[in-house]
């Protein structure tokens, strides 16, 4: 019976956690209360969800034995597993770089011969491949800004957010960034997914845009609305209305949320009156 259910791996912990939590519940999906349930089954949604180590995570959905995961892009790429992005999820967002004492390396040809350590050996061993640098890379499990104190290696390669765990530790980045990471929604390459997938994805990309739109209401006189409208053009088209007042019109658009008071202010300028923006709360687009 729970065979049917779309078996969906989580983070149980770190950093990429709550947020996981946080879209899953605001797509209406249920969430465990206490942090230390292991699964949870959500009958209404059709969905089981397995709170995994965000490091395994892709290694069972490479293996098919779940059929979608949460997880970081850089702990996909560093699993080598068989899973690919289906989706980006906007948070936990950071850079995976290089760094080491200030005026140790030049730059990324400056590694030869260095002792490397980090907790993305397979990232990291690509890197170097690629780049036909030999140098040696130690695996650590974290904290691992302060293996260089520790004499253990000379360069560090991890994962950076604001900066503050490096400065710190006496650290400075050099190179450019060896990737972008943020949480995506992964699935077995190449798997035929059923249709209770699409819904999922379908949920999840609707909060992504409740998230970073609002919608824009607004009256204007017919001979300006072709200007006002390529201020908000919306996603696909905005829906232009008759009013009752002669010779003008209702506007309503999808606006980004993170211009929408400027969109505003220059929608008044243009004679736009009754201006509204109103938060999203789900949306299929
Ligand atoms: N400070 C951070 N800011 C943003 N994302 C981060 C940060 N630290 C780790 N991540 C991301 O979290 C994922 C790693 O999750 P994981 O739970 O293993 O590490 P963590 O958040 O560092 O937790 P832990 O407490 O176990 O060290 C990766 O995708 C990584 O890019
Ligand atoms: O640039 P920042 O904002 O300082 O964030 C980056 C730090 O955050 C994570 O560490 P975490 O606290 O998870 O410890 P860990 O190294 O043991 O994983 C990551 O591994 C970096 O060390
Ligand atoms: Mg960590």
């Amino acid at each position: 019976m729970s065979h049917d259910l779309l078996r969906i791996a989580i983070p149980n912990k770190g950093s990429l956690s709550q947020s996981a939590s946080d879209i899953l519940r605001e797509a209406g999906y249920k969430q465990r209360s206490d942090g230390k349930q292991l699964t949870l089954v959500d009958v209404d949604n059709g969905v089981e969800f397995f709170y995994l180590r965000p490091r395994d995570i892709a290694l069972y959905v490479g293996e098919g034995t779940l059929d979608v995961g949460i997880t970081g892009r850089d702990l996909l790429l560093d699993s080598g597993a068989k899973a690919e992005e289906a989706l980006e999820l906007g948070f936990g967002r950071s850079r995976f770089r290089f760094a080491a004492r200030p005026g140790v390396i030049g730059s990324v040809t400056d590694l030869a011969g260095k002792r490397i350590a980090t907790s993305y050996d397979g990232v990291v061993r690509r890197y170097l491949e690629e780049h036909g640098i030999d140098a040696s890379v130690t695996r650590l499990d974290g904290a691992v800004e302060t293996s260089v104190q520790l004499g253990v290696a000379d360069v560090i390669a991890d994962v950076v957010e604001t900066g503050s765990t490096l400065r710190q530790a006496g650290l400075e980045v050099f190179g450019e960034p060896i990737l972008e990471s943020e949480a995506v929604l992964i699935t077995r390459s190449g798997a035929d997914l059923a249709a209770d997938f699409d819904v999922f994805r379908r949920r999840l990309e609707g909060v992504l845009v409740a998230r970073s739109y609002v919608m824009m209401d607004y009256d204007i006189s017919e001979e300006r609305v072709e200007q006002a409208v390529a201020l908000t053009p919306g996603i696909e088209s905005p829906t232009v209305s008759p009013l009752h007042r002669e010779g003008w019109v209702a506007v309503r658009s999808m606006v980004r949320r993170d211009t929408a008071q400027r969109v505003m202010d220059e929608l008044w300028e243009l004679g736009a009156r009754g201006i509204l923006s109103t938060d999203i709360h789900a949306c299929r687009l």
